[in-house]
């Protein structure tokens, strides 16, 4: 696992500061108090990161930070002050970006920070540019922010790289390149990629502001003005990025139930839709609807909140057993998955083990144990509308249900039972 180290001599700092960390930061975080320490810690870990204070009682002069840099450690530099001088000093030195401590929210800024440097190891930027030295600007200050580099000389190159890596998550494209220019690349992509995929900060040369407002409408997030400021520039990336993170944490929450996490019932139908236009024909997919037995028994025996328990704990069982696998809560105690079988057999099989796995698996709720078990219907994904196939299982289900719960029913034409306990 990564690790993080903070170094910061205040105890009350310290303490705001692991109270944010634990918060925000998933992974190990190690503080110390000093130069020394710090010294001790570096020989024994490796750090993917490290936030600082710049005068320390042991190095009143920034020493810990050449350590840091020394370890090639990237670095963020917590300061109370700061004149032009320390500024330059430290952008010379390498640092990542130095965050003030004159207020508050400066601690919760730093440790964002972090979390964004930490998201930005596993992020695409391609940049897109027909000048070299431009090109390896830009790859040295993204390399900084600790982004993956990758780069196109020219529009067109630029395209078919960002349409065959959707791990590209950010495009940096100068406006006057061969082929095809900043503009036509922005509007191109725009089409294939959403703002909630793909970031674009568009850039021209000095001079040129309405090429600027012209990039915004062709679909880039931002843009920057030739020559920049690595400071501008980090700033301008990390908060388009920051952004795009957030698009997807919003998307990602409307497409989710808000009691399971698990994917809500417009979401099921939307990527349902999608698999049975384009996986059914490289695949045998099948669709099984999954209801809880007598839940309402479960509700007015152990009360309301202990339902809402089973539920949850029934959808984090469901994705265990099932992961990379499409599951969702259609609503109440009504559940769907779009999965994949060898055959018929097997995907009776499959939803059978899952049935015997939840009727021998003790629930509880304030130490009480509950006992749930679950019917499922089946239907085999053919040629047929999403509707059709859903309505399929839903008449195996009902058969589970009226046969006696806690089975497994398969959808034949006249619904006949394959599997009954
Ligand atoms: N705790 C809790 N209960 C819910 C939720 N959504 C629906 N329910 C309850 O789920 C129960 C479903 O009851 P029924 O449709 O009668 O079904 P059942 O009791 O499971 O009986 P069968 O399906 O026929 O085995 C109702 O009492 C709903 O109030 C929820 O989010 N939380």
């Amino acid at each position: 696992m990564q690790r993080v180290i903070i170094v910061e001599d205040s105890k009350v700092v310290q303490q705001v500061l692991r109270h944010l960390a634990a918060q925000w930061l998933e992974i190990e975080v190690d503080f110390a108090w000093s130069l020394r320490e710090a010294a001790g810690l570096i020989k024994h870990h490796k750090y993917a990161l490290a936030l600082v204070d710049l005068t320390l009682p042991d190095a009143p002069d920034g020493e810990v930070v050449k350590l840091m840099m020394k370890a090639a450690i990237p670095t963020v530099v917590l300061t109370s002050a700061i004149d032009e001088y320390k500024r330059l000093q430290m952008i010379e030195m390498g640092v990542i970006d130095y965050v003030l401590k004159d207020n508050r929210d400066s601690y919760l800024y730093a440790i964002k920070l972090l979390a964004q440097l930490l998201r930005n190891q596993g992020s695409k930027v391609l940049v897109a540019d027909d000048s070299k030295t431009s090109r390896n600007m830009m790859r040295q200050m993204l390399e900084q922010l600790l982004y993956q580099v990758v780069e196109a000389a020219d529009g067109e190159e630029a395209l078919e790289m960002l349409c065959e890596d959707n791990s590209i998550k950010l495009l940096l494209t100068d406006f006057a390149m061969p082929k095809m220019d900043g503009f036509e690349l922005a509007k191109a992509i725009r089409h294939r990629r959403g703002r909630d995929e793909l970031a674009i900060i568009g850039i021209s040369a000095s001079g040129s502001q309405s090429l600027s407002a012209k990039f915004i409408k062709y679909g880039a997030n931002d843009f920057l003005i030739k020559p920049f400021m690595p400071e501008e520039f980090h700033c301008r990336v990390m908060q388009t990025m920051e952004q795009l993170n957030m698009i997807g944490k919003i998307k990602d929450a409307a497409n989710r139930d808000y009691l399971t996490n698990l994917y809500n019932r417009r979401y099921f139908y939307q990527q349902a839709q999608y698999k049975l236009k384009h996986d059914s024909k490289k695949q045998t997919l099948f669709l099984a609807m999954l209801d809880i037995d007598y839940f309402k028994q479960i509700n007015d025996t152990y009360g309301h909140q202990a339902g809402d328990e089973v539920l949850v704990s029934l959808s984090s069982l469901l994705q265990q057993h099932f992961p990379e696998t499409l599951t969702a809560r259609l609503g109440g105690e009504e559940f769907a998955v779009v999965f994949e079988a060898e055959d018929n057999d097997d995907a009776n099989e499959l939803m059978d083990e899952f049935r015997f796995f939840i009727s021998n698996r003790m629930f509880s709720f304030a130490e009480q144990p509950i006992a749930v078990s679950i019917s499922i219907g089946i239907a085999a994904v053919n040629d047929a509308a999403l509707e059709h196939v859903i309505q399929q299982a839903d008449l195996a289900l009902y058969d589970a249900k009226g046969q006696g719960r806690n089975q497994v029913v398969f959808f034949v034409e006249q619904v006949q039972c394959i599997d009954e306990i």
